[in-house]
């Protein structure tokens, strides 16, 4: 059975069909795959944010990150997206068990260079005792993306470095689900979805501003991955019916990033 990380974005997170979730059921079932959730979680974040009348900001993708924003983050990852997703395992016929990256010492983590950005993390190491424990078990686990400290303390980490993160520690491949069929580039006036994107390609493209925003953060831990062994990184529409389950058997799906 091999690994694959599922990464899902809160871009696309209520937008998801019960056929996704019974899709990542069917993997589990088929004894081929271990499959283990990443979510992110931002624009419901934003929401509850701008409801307690807290400014927040990004820069290239990441959340600034006070004291007062992480406490947010926390509680609507932890709290509401990670059992909101282990609910529609469940429903979907699974078996879902939901934590943080700071249950078992999942993520530790440090600050990053950027300290501009707060209590952004970057990750230290991975410590995948509790996922095995949980996968030898039977069950999916469901990962809401904190890390834990040294020292005690906690780090917003942005949703797409801890998938890769996982990937990297458990050498599996690498899913990121998301509201778009692919990676976009313009050809000829004409908005087109690329088949494959390979390291020097993402950089020009992030250099040109073409991928920006959260698309940043995404193809940079997909190369990230792919320096550290993950088999395979695809970035794919988790709207589109099947998409998965076509992946999952080789078919060209979304945008595949490639060294
Ligand atoms: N070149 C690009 N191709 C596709 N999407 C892009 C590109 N550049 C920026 N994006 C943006 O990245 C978004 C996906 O990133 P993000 O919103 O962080 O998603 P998620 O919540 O799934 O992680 C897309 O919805 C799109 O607006
Ligand atoms: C540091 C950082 O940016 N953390 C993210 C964590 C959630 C996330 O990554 O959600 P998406 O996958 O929906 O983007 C945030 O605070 O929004």
């Amino acid at each position: 059975m091999k690994p694959l990380v599922i990464k899902f974005g809160g871009s696309v997170l209520e937008e998801l069909p019960p056929a996704f979730y019974q899709d990542i059921v069917q993997l589990h079932k088929s004894r081929k795959w271990k499959p283990v959730i990443v979510h992110g979680g931002g624009p419901l974040i934003t929401e509850m944010l701008t409801q307690l009348a807290v400014e927040t900001e990004f820069v290239n993708g990441m959340r600034k990150t006070t004291d007062e924003v992480l406490d947010v983050v926390e509680m609507v990852l932890s709290g509401k997206v990670n059992k909101q997703v282990v609910r529609n395992i469940t429903q979907a016929g699974g078996r879902a068990a939901g934590i943080s990256g700071v249950d078992g010492n999942l993520i530790q983590a440090r600050q990053v260079e950027e300290t501009e950005l707060g209590q952004v993390g970057q990750v230290e190491a991975v410590q995948t005792e509790i996922l095995q424990s949980l996968m030898d078990r039977d069950f999916i686990p469901v990962i809401s993306p904190l890390g834990a400290g040294l020292s005690g303390e906690r780090y917003n980490i942005n949703g797409d470095v801890a998938a890769a993160a996982m990937a990297k520690a458990l050498g599996g491949s690498l899913c990121f689900v998301s509201n778009i069929p692919g990676i976009y580039r313009e050809e000829n006036g004409e908005k087109k979805v690329l088949p494959y994107i390979s390291e020097p390609e993402a950089k020009g493209m992030i250099a040109d501003g073409v991928i920006k925003e959260g698309m940043i953060p995404k193809i940079q831990s997909a190369l990230d991955a792919l320096m550290y062994k993950v088999p395979e990184v695809v970035i794919l529409d988790g709207t589109e019916k099947g998409s998965l389950i076509s992946f999952s058997k080789g078919h060209s799906v979304g945008t595949q990033v490639v060294l």
